[in-house]
């Protein structure tokens, strides 16, 4: 078995769409920046699961200077991360993810984000949610951090 970390943080920015764990937050004024939706629970994901398998991370698997991952969803990251750990040899047991932030609100939309993270990776998917108290980056609302842990086997 082999266990991996990922952390991933984004800006927040006002008038950009809000995509966290999978899921849209329509109501959100302010979303998260990036060279894609900036799903920061997709990407600390796919990070765990690049660093179980060996096989680098993010930045080294989809550069933001490849166009065809510009704009991409975290679920669209989530499925070919699992498949390049599948071809590499290994199988997904399970990853855990934990958003840290003030918003979105994220306990309503647990199960539903679980749903739809597992789906992508054809494994279970457990997300959890902090604030920090009002303290650092994501106390003062300037972003939106998550980190994961993968186990392959
Ligand atoms: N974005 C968030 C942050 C937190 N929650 C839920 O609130 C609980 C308490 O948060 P603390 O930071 O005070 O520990 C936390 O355990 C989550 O259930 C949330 O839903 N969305
Ligand atoms: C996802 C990628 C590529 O589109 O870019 P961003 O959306 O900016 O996200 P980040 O987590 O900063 O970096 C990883 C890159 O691979």
């Amino acid at each position: 078995m082999r266990v991996g970390i990922g952390t991933d943080v984004h800006r927040l920015e006002d008038g950009v769409p809000m995509w966290v764990a999978g899921l849209h937050f329509p109501d959100e004024t302010a979303g998260l920046a990036g060279h894609s939706d900036g799903d920061v629970a997709a990407h600390a994901a796919c990070d765990a699961l690049f660093g179980a398998a060996g096989l680098g991370d993010m930045g080294s698997n989809y550069g933001t200077s490849e166009p065809e991952w510009a704009g991409a969803s975290g679920v669209a990251f989530l499925t070919e991360t699992a498949r390049r750990v599948r071809a590499a040899g290994f199988e997904i047991g399970n990853v855990s993810v934990q958003i840290i932030g003030n918003r979105p609100r994220f306990a309503a939309h647990r199960e539903h984000a679980q749903r739809v993270m597992a789906e992508a990776l054809g494994a279970t998917v457990t997300v959890t949610a902090t604030t920090t108290d009002g303290l650092g980056l994501t106390g003062r609302g300037e972003g939106v951090a998550a980190v994961a842990v993968a186990l392959l086997h």
